[in-house]
C-alpha cells in the first residue's frame, strides 16, 4: 500500500483496519505549511489555493493506547531510544503545552516519517523524560480515536493518540478541515474550498453547540479562550437566555410533533437574530463580513441556537416511524447546516448517508443522494470511499442495484432541501452596493416565478415558498440597487413544466416498481383475492345468507302456525273433556242406584252383629271387610269405565277420525275409512250404554272376583293390621286384576253389549274396534 501520490490509498483495504491497528503505510505531506496565527501560537495554513477534499497531509500516530494509558505509553515510547528517534523526541517536545506555559519554540519542520521498526540494540540507555512535560503535551494533543466510525465498520474503542503533525492544527468553530482515522493514520482533507495561507483547523469540541457552551468546553478542556468571528456574531444576535431556554425545552421534548414545534420556534428565534443585524455593533458587521455569510449566516446562528440537535431527533424519529421520505429530507437539512459549521466531519458524513438510505427505502429518485453523499465521504475518507462504505453496510447486491447507473457527480448541495445555493457577486466599492449579480440554482422543485426578491439595507431577502433567505450583503444599500441581475440555473427547467412533472413522475413509479417488484406481485395478488371477494364471492354470501334467513323465518312462521293449532286443539279437546264428563256424571246418575244394589253391606253388618263366637265373628268380619273393598274398588273402577268411555267417543276416536281425515286431504277420505270409523264410534256409544244399564252386576263380579285373590296375596286386618302402603299394594292388585278381566283378556263381553258379540256362537271373544281400543288403553295407563 505505498502512494504514488496523494490519492493512491487504497482506502478498500484502509476501511477494514480496526481503530488505531498500525499500517505500513506511508504518510503524505501535501499543500501545508506551518505558519504563526495571531492569537494561536504556531499553526497549518494552505501553501497554495487548495480544492474542496483535496488531501492536505496524511500522518501516522506517534502513540496509540487505551484511554488513560496514554500517558504511561508515550514516556514509555520517548524513553527508549530504540522505539523513538531522535528527532521524533525533539518534534514531540516542541509540541504545545498549552497556552501560557512556556514560549513556543520555532516552527518544527514538517516531514513524512516511515513507520519506525523496534531497533534490536540491546544496550541502548534510557532518556530521562519529564513526566509532569508529557502530561501537559498531551492534554493539548491528544486525539480520542473514537469518532472516526462513520461507516460502521470499525469497533472503535476508547483509545486515545498523540500525532506529531496534527497537533499542529489549531481550533476553530468553522473548521475548514477534516479528519479521519484509518488503522494508526489521520487523513486531513480541505472541508472547502482554501485560499492560499487560509489556515487548516479542526474542532476540537463539538461545535453544534451554542457558543456559551463552546467557549465553556475549550475552557475547561483545553485551557484557551475562544475569540472568533462566529462567536462574536452569536453572541450578539442570539440572547443567551433565549437559547438557554430553547436547551432546556430540547431537553423535554418527547415526541416527533414537539421536535418539530422546537425546531420551527430555533427557526423564528435565528430570523429574528438576523433582521437585527444592520442594527448591531461595528465589529459584529464586520465579524459578519469577514466571515464572508451568506446564507451560511442563518445556517451557523440556527447551529447555535441548537437546531442540529432538534432535527437529528427529528430525522431519527420520522425513520423509526416509517416516514422515510420526509426522513430523508430531515437528514439532507441536517446535512445542509453542517455545509457551513462543520463541513465533511463525521456525523456530515453519516446523516449523508442516512438520508441516501431512507432515500432509497422511500423509493425516491436516487441520483442527487449518491452524488450528494459521495461527495461528502469523498471530502471525509476519499475519493470512491461510498461505494465500499455502502457494500459493508449493505452487502455487495444491493449496494450495487443501489449505486446502478448514478455518476458520482460531486454537487454542491445537500439534496431533497427546497432551496437554493447561491454565488452572490458584488461590483462596487465595500461598504456601499449599487448593483449586484445573482446567480440560483434552483432545485428541480423550484420554479422561478416562486422566487421572490428583495433588499432592505444589509440584507437580501430571497422568499422561496413558504421559507425564506437572508444574505447579508457586504455592503449597506444606496437605496434599491439598480440593477440586480437575476439568473436562473440548474435542473429546473421551467420551459417545460408539465412534460418534466411527467417525465419525474413517470420516472420515479418506474424506479419504485423496480425496487418494489416482489412486494408489487404480492400486493397484485392480495388485491385480486380481495377483488374477487368483494365482487364474486361477497354477493354470493350474501343470496345464501339471505335465503337461510328468507327460510328460517318462513319455519318460524309456520311453527308459530303450528303452536296455535296445537293450542287450539287442546282447547277444543279440553272443551270436549268438560262436555263428555259432565254426560258421564249424568250416566251415573241412573248406574248408581243399580250399582249399590249389587253389594249386600247391611247384610254382612248383620251377621257380624248375630255372630257369637269369635272365629265365627272373624268370619263375619271378613266378608264384611271384602264386600266393603268391592264395593269402593268396583266404584272407583266404574266411574273410571265410565269416565273412559265417554272421553274416548267425544275426544279420542273424534280426534283420530279427524287426523285421518287431515292426513288424506279433505273430500279424499276413503270410503272403507269412513265406514270403519263410523262402526268404531257407534260400537263405542253402544257400549257406553250397555255398561251404564248392565255394567253394575258385572263390576261388582269382577270386583269380589278380584278383592277375594288379591286378599290371599296382601294379608288384611284382623290378621294383619294395614298401612297405606300396604293398602295402595293391595288397590294396585286389585285394579290389576280387574284389568285383566275386563280388558287385557279381552272379555269385553261385560262393556259390550250382546248384539256387538257378532261371531257369538263362533267361540271367539267380542272386542272394540281397534282404534277404540287404542285410546282405551291410553287412558288407562294415564288414568
Ligand atoms: C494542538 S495545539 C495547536 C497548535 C498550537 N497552536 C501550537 O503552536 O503548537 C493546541 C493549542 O493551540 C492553541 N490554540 C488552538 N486553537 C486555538 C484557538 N482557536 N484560539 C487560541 N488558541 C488556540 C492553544 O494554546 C492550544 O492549547
Amino acid at each position: 500500500m505505498m502512494p504514488e501520490n496523494a490519492e493512491r490509498y487504497d482506502f478498500k483495504e484502509l476501511l477494514k483496519l480496526p481503530v488505531g491497528e498500525a499500517t505500513d503505510v506511508e504518510e503524505f505531506l501535501g499543500p501545508v505549511q506551518v505558519a504563526w496565527v495571531p492569537g494561536k501560537g504556531r499553526g497549518l495554513v494552505a501553501a497554495r489555493d487548495v480544492g474542496l477534499g483535496e488531501l492536505l497531509f496524511v500522518n501516522r500516530a506517534f502513540q496509540v493506547a487505551e484511554t488513560g494509558k496514554l500517558l504511561e505509553a508515550t514516556l514509555r515510547k520517548l524513553e527508549d531510544p530504540r522505539r523513538c528517534s531522535d528527532e521524533e523526541f525533539q518534534s514531540f517536545f516542541r509540541l504545545s503545552s498549552g497556552q501560557g506555559k512556556g514560549p513556543l519554540p520555532e516552527f518544527p519542520e514538517l516531514k513524512c516519517r516511515m513507520r519506525r521498526r523496534d531497533s534490536p540494540q540491546p544496550d541502548v540507555p534510557l532518556r530521562s523524560v519529564n513526566r509532569r512535560l508529557v502530561k501537559d503535551i498531551l492534554d493539548s494533543n491528544a486525539h480520542e480515536l473514537d469518532t472516526s466510525d462513520v461507516a460502521k465498520l470499525q469497533s472503535a474503542g476508547k483509545l486515545s493518540s498523540i500525532f506529531l503533525t496534527a497537533s499542529l492544527v489549531n481550533h476553530s468553530c468553522r473548521p475548514t478541515a477534516a479528519r479521519v482515522f484509518l488503522g494508526d493514520l489521520m487523513f486531513v482533507r480541505a472541508a472547502r474550498d482554501l485560499r492560499m495561507g487560509e489556515e487548516i483547523t479542526d474542532g476540537y469540541i463539538s461545535v453544534l453547540q451554542p457558543v456559551f457552551e463552546r467557549v465553556a468546553g475549550i475552557r475547561k478542556r483545553y485551557g484557551f479562550e475562544l475569540h472568533e468571528d462566529r462567536g462574536v456574531v452569536e453572541t450578539a444576535l442570539l440572547p443567551e437566555p433565549e437559547v438557554r431556554a430553547m436547551l432546556r425545552e430540547m431537553d423535554e421534548v418527547e415526541s416527533l410533533e414537539e421536535f418539530q414545534a422546537l425546531s420551527e420556534k430555533i427557526q423564528r428565534l435565528v430570523h429574528g437574530a438576523i433582521l437585527r443585524l444592520p442594527s448591531a455593533s461595528a465589529a459584529v458587521q464586520q465579524a459578519a463580513q469577514r466571515l464572508g455569510l451568506g446564507l451560511g449566516l442563518e445556517k451557523l446562528l440556527l447551529g447555535g441556537a441548537g437546531e442540529v440537535p432538534v432535527l437529528v431527533a427529528t430525522a431519527a424519529l420520522l425513520e423509526h416511524l416509517g416516514r422515510l421520505r420526509e426522513a430523508a429530507q430531515a437528514y439532507s437539512r441536517c446535512c445542509w447546516l453542517m455545509e457551513e459549521l462543520a463541513p465533511h466531519n463525521a456525523y456530515h458524513a453519516k446523516w449523508a448517508l442516512e438520508a441516501l438510505l431512507c432515500a432509497n427505502r422511500a423509493g425516491l429518485p436516487l441520483a442527487e443522494y449518491v452524488a450528494y453523499a459521495g461527495k461528502v465521504l469523498a471530502c471525509h475518507i476519499g475519493p470512491g470511499t461510498l461505494e465500499t462504505v455502502l457494500r459493508c453496510q449493505l452487502g455487495e447486491k444491493r449496494s450495487r442495484s443501489l449505486l446502478a447507473g448514478h455518476s458520482a457527480q460531486v454537487r454542491s448541495w445537500p439534496p431533497g432541501e427546497v432551496g437554493i445555493l447561491h454565488t452572490l457577486h458584488t461590483h462596487g466599492d465595500p461598504g456601499s452596493v449599487s448593483s449586484m449579480d445573482l446567480e440560483f440554482h434552483l432545485d428541480e422543485k423550484v420554479s422561478p416565478a416562486e422566487v421572490e426578491i428583495s433588499v432592505n439595507q444589509m440584507l437580501l431577502y430571497v422568499q422561496v415558498r413558504q421559507k425564506c433567505f437572508y444574505l447579508v450583503l457586504p455592503g449597506k444599500v444606496d437605496g434599491e440597487p439598480e440593477p440586480i441581475r437575476l439568473s436562473m440555473r440548474g435542473p429546473g427547467s421551467v420551459r417545460w413544466p408539465c412534460a418534466a412533472a411527467l417525465i419525474m413522475v413517470v420516472q420515479r413509479l418506474w424506479n419504485f416498481v423496480k425496487r418494489h417488484r416482489k412486494k408489487l406481485i404480492a400486493s397484485g395478488i392480495i388485491a385480486g383475492g380481495i377483488w374477487y371477494a368483494l365482487r364474486v364471492y361477497l354477493p354470493r354470501a350474501q343470496q345464501r345468507m339471505f335465503d337461510e334467513l328468507m327460510k328460517a323465518l318462513q319455519e318460524s312462521g309456520s311453527s308459530s302456525d303450528d303452536s296455535k293449532a296445537q293450542q287450539r286443539s287442546r282447547a277444543r279437546f279440553q272443551e270436549n273433556q268438560l262436555v263428555s264428563d259432565d254426560y258421564a256424571r249424568k250416566g251415573l246418575r241412573s248406574y248408581e242406584p243399580k250399582h249399590a244394589g249389587c253389594f249386600k253391606i247391611d247384610k254382612c253388618q248383620q251377621e257380624v252383629k248375630e255372630a257369637k263366637a269369635k272365629d265365627k265373628k272373624i268370619i263375619a268380619f271378613k266378608a264384611l271387610q271384602e264386600e266393603c273393598l268391592s264395593l269402593l274398588a268396583s266404584a272407583v273402577y266404574s266411574i273410571h269405565v265410565n269416565l273412559l268411555l265417554h272421553r274416548i267417543i267425544n275426544n279420542i276416536a273424534g280426534r283420530e277420525a279427524r287426523g285421518r281425515l287431515s292426513q288424506q286431504g279433505a273430500g279424499a277420505t276413503s270410503k272403507a275409512n269412513g265406514e270403519e270409523d263410523a262402526s268404531s264410534m257407534k260400537e263405542l256409544i253402544d257400549s257406553t250404554e250397555y255398561f251404564l244399564k248392565e255394567g253394575p252386576e258385572r263390576m261388582a263380579a269382577a270386583a269380589r272376583k278380584a278383592v277375594k285373590a288379591a286378599a290371599e296375596a296382601v294379608p288384611l286386618p284382623p290378621e294383619s293390621s294395614v298401612n297405606s302402603e300396604s293398602l295402595s299394594t293391595f288397590f294396585v292388585d286389585v285394579f290389576n286384576r280387574m284389568d285383566q278381566d275386563v280388558w287385557e283378556n279381552q272379555k269385553g263381553a261385560s262393556l259390550l253389549p250382546p248384539a256387538q258379540d257378532q261371531e257369538k256362537g263362533s267361540g271367539k271373544q267380542p272386542t272394540f274396534g281397534p282404534m277404540a281400543r287404542l285410546g282405551a288403553i291410553d287412558l288407562i295407563v294415564c288414568l
